[in-house]
């Protein structure tokens, strides 16, 4: 997965630098703005969700990869990584959901 996500994030930041939007829908979205590339994660999201509902586990798969594309164009649109997700994740290894909750309301 790590090796998948380094090359998928590797041709986003190439096609943001280039700006060809003719070419490249990762370039053509990002023309539009960072609202829309917003808006269009969310999208994926509900389509994620729906699909999740279902028990097509292809269709799952795809929206998740769908998600997870449009997620990386959104950091890196804002300058960030998904380096920066893993160093989050691996801050929060061995803490427990109910823990760190708890943590917070103290
Ligand atoms: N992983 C993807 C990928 N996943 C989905 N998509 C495109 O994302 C678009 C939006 O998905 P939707 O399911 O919403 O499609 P849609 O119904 O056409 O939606 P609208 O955009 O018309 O609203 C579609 O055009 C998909 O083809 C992707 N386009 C590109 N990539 C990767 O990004 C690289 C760079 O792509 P380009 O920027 O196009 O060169 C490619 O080499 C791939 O590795």
């Amino acid at each position: 997965m790590g090796a998948a996500l380094e090359r998928l994030e590797s041709v986003v930041k190439d096609r943001l630098a280039a700006g060809e939007a003719e070419a490249s829908y990762v370039a053509s979205l990002a023309a539009k703005g960072r609202g829309k590339i917003a808006q269009k994660l969310g999208e994926e999201a509900v389509e994620a969700v729906i699909a999740a509902l279902g028990e097509d586990d292809p269709d799952l798969i795809g929206e998740a990869a769908d998600l997870v594309f449009h997620l990386t164009i959104l950091l890196s649109e804002r300058g960030l990584a998904w380096g920066h997700v893993a160093a989050e994740i691996n801050r929060r290894h061995g803490t427990s959901g109910h823990a760190e909750k708890a943590a917070r309301k103290q």
